[in-house]
C-alpha cells in the first residue's frame, strides 16, 4: 500500500491574526483554490486559521503571495501575513501581491513592510458610485460619515468615542456586504486617543472579528491623517497588540510590528479530499 505524502504547513501570527503558510515553491504543495482554503481554515474540521497564505515563485520579485480568507475568497493584501511572511525569509524581499508590489524587511525585533501608497478614488475603493471618500454621506445605525481608503484591499473606517462599545460582531457583516460596496469591504471602529495614538477593532472581509488587521491599521491611520486627527506617526493598538503606522514624504505607508512563527506540521491531503500527487 503506498501512503500519501503529507503536505507541510507553517502556523504563524501577526498580533494573533492567524495563518496557515504553504509553501508552494517546493514540490507536493497541492494547487489551492476557494474550496481547500475554508477547508484548511475550518477551525473545527481543517488546521484553523484567519487567512490562508500560499507562497510561489514569482517573475518580478523574490516572491509572490496569495492570500485567502477563511471564507475561501481570494484577495489583495495582508498586512500581518506580509511581516509574518517577512519573519519566515529573514531577509529584506520584495513580495508580489494582487495588490501591487509591497517590501518586507527585518526592523528591530519585528517587521517593517513598505505597503505601497494609499488610493481615495471612489472607484479605487471601489465604491458603487461617486462620493466623496473622506466623508462618505451614508450611516449605520450609530456608525456614520466614515473614511475609505484602499491600502491594497478596501477599508472603511468609523471614528467613534469607544470602539470597544459597538457591536462589531452584528454590524460587520451588515456594512461588509452592503451594495454600496461591489467587492465587500473591511470594517474598521477606531477611537483616537491621542495625535499618535489610535485604539482599533476590525471586522475583517471573509473572516470576521480578528485579534488584529494590519491593513486595518493603515488604512485607520491614513484615513485619521487624511481628518487632520492624527500626525503622520502612528501607533494603532488592536486587541492582539500595537503596530506603528508612518505615512512617509513620498506618499508610502510603513508598517512596523511582530510576527511569531508558532509551530510547523503537515497534513494528509487526501483527508481534505485531494488526490494523491502524480
Ligand atoms: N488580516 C489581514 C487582512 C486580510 C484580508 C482582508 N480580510 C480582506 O478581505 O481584504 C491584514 O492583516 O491586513
Amino acid at each position: 500500500m503506498t501512503s500519501t505524502p503529507r503536505v507541510p504547513f507553517v502556523k504563524m501570527h501577526g498580533l494573533g491574526n492567524d495563518f496557515v503558510v504553504l509553501d508552494g515553491r517546493e514540490s507536493g504543495v497541492p494547487a489551492v483554490d476557494a474550496r481547500l482554503a475554508a477547508a484548511l481554515a475550518d477551525r473545527h474540521r481543517g488546521i484553523g486559521c484567519d487567512q490562508l497564505v500560499l507562497l510561489e515563485p514569482s517573475a518580478t520579485a523574490d516572491l509572490r503571495m496569495r492570500i485567502f480568507n477563511a471564507d475561501g475568497s481570494e484577495v489583495e493584501a495582508c498586512g500581518n501575513a506580509t511581516r509574518a511572511v517577512g519573519l519566515l525569509l529573514g531577509r529584506p524581499a520584495r513580495i508580489e501581491t494582487l495588490g501591487g508590489l509591497i517590501e518586507a524587511r527585518p526592523d528591530g525585533g519585528g517587521i517593517a513592510v513598505d505597503m505601497g501608497r494609499p488610493r481615495f478614488g471612489w472607484d479605487e475603493i471601489p465604491l458603487g458610485y461617486a462620493m466623496d471618500t473622506l466623508h462618505l454621506p451614508v450611516g449605520w445605525e450609530e456608525l456614520d460619515d466614515p473614511v475609505a481608503v484602499n491600502v491594497g484591499n478596501p477599508h472603511v473606517i468609523f471614528f467613534v468615542p469607544d470602539c470597544d462599545a459597538v457591536d462589531l460582531a452584528r454590524l460587520g457583516p451588515l456594512i461588509e456586504n452592503d451594495p454600496l460596496f461591489p467587492e465587500r469591504v473591511n470594517v474598521n471602529v477606531a477611537t483616537i486617543e491621542s495625535r499618535a495614538a489610535i485604539r482599533l477593532r476590525v471586522w475583517e472581509r471573509g473572516a470576521g472579528l480578528t485579534l488584529a488587521c494590519g491593513t486595518g491599521a493603515c488604512a485607520t491611520a491614513i484615513g485619521a491623517m487624511r481628518r487632520g486627527l492624527v500626525e503622520r506617526r502612528v501607533r494603532v493598538t488592536l486587541p492582539g497588540g500595537p503596530l506603528e503606522i508612518a505615512w512617509t514624504d513620498d506618499d508610502r505607508i510603513v508598517m512596523t510590528g511582530p510576527a511569531t512563527e508558532a509551530y510547523r506540521g503537515s497534513f494528509d491531503p487526501a483527508a481534505f479530499g485531494l488526490a494523491p500527487a502524480g
